[in-house]
């Protein structure tokens, strides 16, 4: 194993090198229809690139992984963001790492609060999506069009990601 790494809770200061955290806490909000809808707006900017390139809208059913979690692989797309947002108020776990001069750098784990979703900006290495404790659905906003938007990188040795001390999945 290369290590131990114990998922933190969710911040837009800590997230904020990888992407965007998509919750109702942030500051740009206003209502909209006469005042019976807020909107919280641009919580992210989807990015698409490449050729034939648009966004997709689609929805992932997710099956839950056991923990503590062995991380031998992440991945990132080259072409364009991904974001997910979750259907259900369940907390979930997003791995990301920095990029470095032979791959990605050390993994940082987090766990969402109840509904809170993510957007991993383009070329940013993620793990896969990972639901805790029960299936869920979420939907994926990312980039179609022409051209590979996968890369993976396998890690010469796994690490263990582990939920908070006390989280009851
Ligand atoms: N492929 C896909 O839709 N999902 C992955 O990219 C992932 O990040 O889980
Ligand atoms: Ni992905």
């Amino acid at each position: 194993m290369s290590g131990i790494i114990l998922a933190q809770p969710l911040t837009r200061e800590s997230f904020a090198p990888f992407g965007d955290v998509i919750d109702t806490d942030g500051d740009n909000h206003f209502p909209i229809n006469a005042g019976k809808c807020e909107r919280h707006h641009a919580l992210a900017r989807p990015e698409v690139g490449g050729d034939n390139a648009h966004v997709l809208i689609s929805i992932a059913r997710g099956t839950p992984y056991s923990f503590p979690l062995t991380l031998a692989m992440v991945e990132r797309h080259p072409l364009g963001s991904q974001a997910f947002i979750p259907m259900s108020p369940r907390p979930f776990v997003v791995v990301v790492c920095p990029d470095g001069p032979d791959g990605p750098g050390t993994p940082q784990a987090f766990l969402t609060a109840p509904g809170q979703g993510v957007n991993y900006r383009r070329n940013v290495w993620h793990g896969v999506l990972t639901p805790v404790g029960e299936e869920q659905d979420f939907v994926i906003v990312d980039r179609g069009g022409d051209g590979s938007n996968l890369e993976e990188f396998y890690f010469s040795h796994p690490y263990e990601v582990r939920l908070p001390e006390g989280f009851q999945p």
